[in-house]
């Protein structure tokens, strides 16, 4: 399903901006750590969570506040998912990175990167691993951008160092029933002009995101909202008549259509895939944590640069390299990464050195690989060899930059 159109969080301007703007735009998550769920939807019509309000609470009642830093190890933290489907697709990328996670026994919480022998990999619950950042006892995690902004509830102290790992894609959005009442509201302002909610029966949204769900429906003038916390299968709650609407993370929409519910337009309140995020006390304190972050940083980007291209080697009949260049150039498919390579190739012809051909290395997407193939061939490129790319590292990666200026260095 189509992400709709509607306010979303912008993920580079989240957590790495410098500081708070003073007017924030409306489609920014930004906002005091210290304020609770409630609080923050704001008005005495805008009810906390009823199930799991304790959860809640428990997390505005240790506002995401940075302890002080702990000066009793000298490793550094990083925390992954210890099971649910992050788990396997993080690990994944840190062996495409060469970084494999080695874990003696699965049900051992403590694992090690041998690459890094100053860091120590804890097995934790995604929502756990935010909070543990907030607290000082990780320094580094890889977690959905959904819950660094539901359980980071805007700390200034994380830091998002990558903010596209390029799986755990997904969107947390309102979705309402197809039919009854909710038959033909297909926006969320037809949602909000509803003569339905009121003081004495506001509108039930039931959430496992009880802080950006509120934030975002008041930010959205929604002013008689009740919500009720689950933690699973909170498509079911308006079926059951415990709810009216859910707010749920949202990838194929399969479970929204099963549950005869729909997304409705202006309903999106963020776009989430897996991040790499630390906490700022760490990374300007605890010995390592920068150097490591730096190495992941660029072991990550090269790797998810060079997902999806491959290296195209050709040879090819010419006068010179320049006249092999131009017919290469006239090819839309055949540009490269900064245009192709070309090097002689030197044979030895009666005795003599001399150049009849040269070879041609592109880098193309994987999936222009057929197109490719054909212009190479349109323009005389034979002896045609294709090669997966396992990095590609650039320059200083624009990331690293925006980390150090967010890091005053
Ligand atoms: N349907 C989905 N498609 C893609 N990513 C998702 C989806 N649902 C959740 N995610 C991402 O995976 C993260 C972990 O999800 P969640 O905490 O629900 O774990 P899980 O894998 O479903 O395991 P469980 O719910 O059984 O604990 C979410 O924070 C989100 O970033
Ligand atoms: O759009 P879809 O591809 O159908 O995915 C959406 C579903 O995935 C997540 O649930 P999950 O699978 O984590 O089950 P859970 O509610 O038991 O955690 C989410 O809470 C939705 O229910
Ligand atoms: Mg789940």
């Amino acid at each position: 399903m189509s992400a709709m159109l509607g306010a979303r969080l912008d993920l580079a301007s989240f957590l790495l901006s410098p500081s708070p703007s003073p007017s924030p735009p409306s489609s920014t998550l930004r906002v005091r750590p210290s304020l609770a769920p409630a609080a923050a939807a704001g008005g005495a019509r805008f009810h906390a969570p009823r199930a799991a309000a304790a959860a809640a609470t428990a997390v505005s009642a240790k506002p995401a506040k940075a302890a002080p830093l702990s000066a009793d190890r000298t490793a550094v933290r990083l925390g992954i998912a210890s099971k649910g489907r992050m788990s396997d697709l993080t690990r994944d990328l840190l062996k495409s990175c060469q970084l494999t996670v080695i874990q003696t026994n699965p049900r051992q919480y403590i694992a090690d990167i041998p690459q890094m022998p100053n860091l120590e990999v804890w097995l934790q619950r995604p929502t756990d691993i935010v909070r543990k950042l907030c607290s000082g006892d990780l320094d580094l995690g890889i977690v959905g951008y959904d819950i660094i902004s539901e359980i980071g509830q805007g700390n200034d102290d994380l830091v998002i160092i990558h903010d596209a790992l390029d799986f755990g894609h997904c969107h947390l959005s309102l979705a309402v029933p197809k039919e009854g009442i909710f038959q033909n509201i297909n926006t969320l302002e037809e949602l909000l002009n509803m003569p339905q909610w009121t003081e004495e029966r506001p509108m039930r949204v039931v959430t496992g995101f009880g802080y950006v769900g509120a934030k975002f429906l008041k930010e959205k003038g929604f002013k008689h909202v009740s919500f009720l916390s689950g933690d699973g299968a909170l498509e079911s709650y308006p079926a059951m008549g415990m709810a009216d609407v859910i707010v749920d993370l949202v990838s194929s929409g399969t479970t929204l259509h099963e549950n005869n519910l729909k997304e409705i337009e202006g309903g999106v309140i963020l776009e989430s895939q897996a991040a790499l995020v630390a906490s700022r006390k760490s990374l300007n304190r605890r010995e390592g944590a920068l150097e490591i972050s730096h190495e992941m940083l660029e072991r990550l980007e090269a790797h998810l640069t060079a997902s999806g291209k491959i290296m195209v080697t050709a040879n090819m009949r010419g006068n010179s390299a320049e006249e092999v260049a131009e017919r290469v150039l006239s090819q839309p498919s055949l540009c490269g990464l900064q245009g192709p390579t070309i090097s002689p190739v030197y044979c030895s012809l009666d005795g003599n050195v001399a150049v009849d051909y040269y070879a041609i290395n592109i880098v193309v997407p994987q999936k222009s690989l057929y197109k490719s193939i054909q212009q190479l061939r349109s323009i005389g490129g034979s002896g045609v060899l294709v090669s997966k790319l396992t990095y590609i590292f650039n320059e200083e990666t624009p990331r690293w930059r925006r980390l150090l200026s967010e890091l005053g260095m």
